[in-house]
């Protein structure tokens, strides 16, 4: 934050108007056109015209901003108050057109680089995994090849779906091929399930991921494996892109490709606070399925671990 700008607008006061009441901005913070500056945005984008099996992640940005509403001020985990530490607004939905991927890929990139042209951090509320390669675009254009942490069930390194290169399970080869990504620094995080072949794997590291599996998490344990995702990041730029079918389905059922085997919400969060010394520089939560969810499991868990990654970007906004 500049020296001598105003203290942040904050959250709306929950002792003053209870939480249940008033529109659902992302933890009840003020929109962007309330604020005259933001160090962080949180924004939507309503976007699932790029998935290969369960459809209504569209639906996911309304479905966590509702569920963020109980979200509280102080993190102790991070031993932060992101909200008064940097100003953090909701900059609404990015409107996206769902009969053409091209098009809508074009828009988002164009309208990430508009939001964080004067520094400003980006979180996105996905949609789909499709708006990760847009949201990278937006990020190199700005930082240049950036390293990336990928939480996720899958690789979605994969080439092509019925012919199409833009999909939800292809964002991060084309990427790669794009000269997005720092390949000194990537790795995906909580990968299980079954592939379509083992060459899968291998054009997965001739991109040059590294792989920490669901069963590594479960191995070896959270410290360890943020301390050597740390080491393997460095102080390079890291965009972190979280796909919530990461979590198991019993800790995330409303998704569109469950997989079972998975992370819990617990280690997927202390992951993200052991990531406190790097330098975060934008990140996304996608493919949240409100229609398959119950009793909005998967969309608090979103929340929270939007929350988590807010965090770490007023960390950073702290010495900006
Ligand atoms: N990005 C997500 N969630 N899923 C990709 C799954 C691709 C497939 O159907 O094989
Ligand atoms: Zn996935
Ligand atoms: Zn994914």
């Amino acid at each position: 934050m500049p020296v001598n700008a105003p203290p942040p607008i904050g959250p709306v006061d929950s002792s003053a108007v209870p939480r249940f009441a008033g529109f659902a901005t992302f933890a009840r913070l003020p929109r962007l056109d309330e604020v005259t500056r933001a160090d962080v945005v949180v924004a939507g984008a309503p976007f699932d015209a790029g998935v290969s099996y369960r459809p209504g992640a569209r639906f996911g940005p309304a479905a966590v901003r509702e569920a963020s509403r109980l979200l509280r001020p102080y993190n102790p985990g991070l031993d932060v108050s992101p909200f008064a530490t940097a100003q953090v607004a909701d900059a609404g939905d990015i409107v996206l057109n769902p009969f053409d991927v091209g098009e809508a890929i074009g828009t988002l990139a164009e309208r990430a680089r508009e939001l964080t042209a004067d520094g400003t951090r980006l979180v996105t509320l996905g949609g789909d995994h499709t708006i990760a390669l847009p949201l990278l675009r937006a990020a190199a254009a700005r930082h240049g090849p950036v390293a990336l942490l990928h939480f996720d069930a899958h690789l979605d390194t994969w080439d092509t779906y019925f012919g199409e290169p833009y999909t939800h399970g292809t964002p991060f080869r084309r990427a790669a091929e794009e000269g997005l990504l720092d390949t000194s620094a990537l790795c995906h995080v909580g990968t299980r399930g079954p592939l379509y072949g083992r060459a899968d794997l291998d054009e997965d590291e001739r991109l040059g991921f590294g792989i920490v599996t669901s069963a590594d998490v479960l191995r070896r344990g959270v410290d360890e494996i943020a301390g050597a995702l740390r080491q393997r990041i460095g102080d390079r730029p890291l965009y972190i892109s979280v796909d919530i079918d990461v979590l198991d389905p019993a800790h995330a059922p409303g998704t569109g490709t469950p997989e079972a085997g998975g992370m819990t919400s617990r280690e997927l969060l202390e992951i993200l606070r052991g990531l406190r010394d790097t330098t975060l520089i934008g990140a996304d939560v996608v493919e949240v399925a409100p229609a398959y969810d119950h009793a909005e499991i998967t969309s608090i868990a979103a929340s929270h671990v939007a929350y988590e990654l807010v965090s770490l970007l007023s960390l950073g906004a702290r010495t900006r």
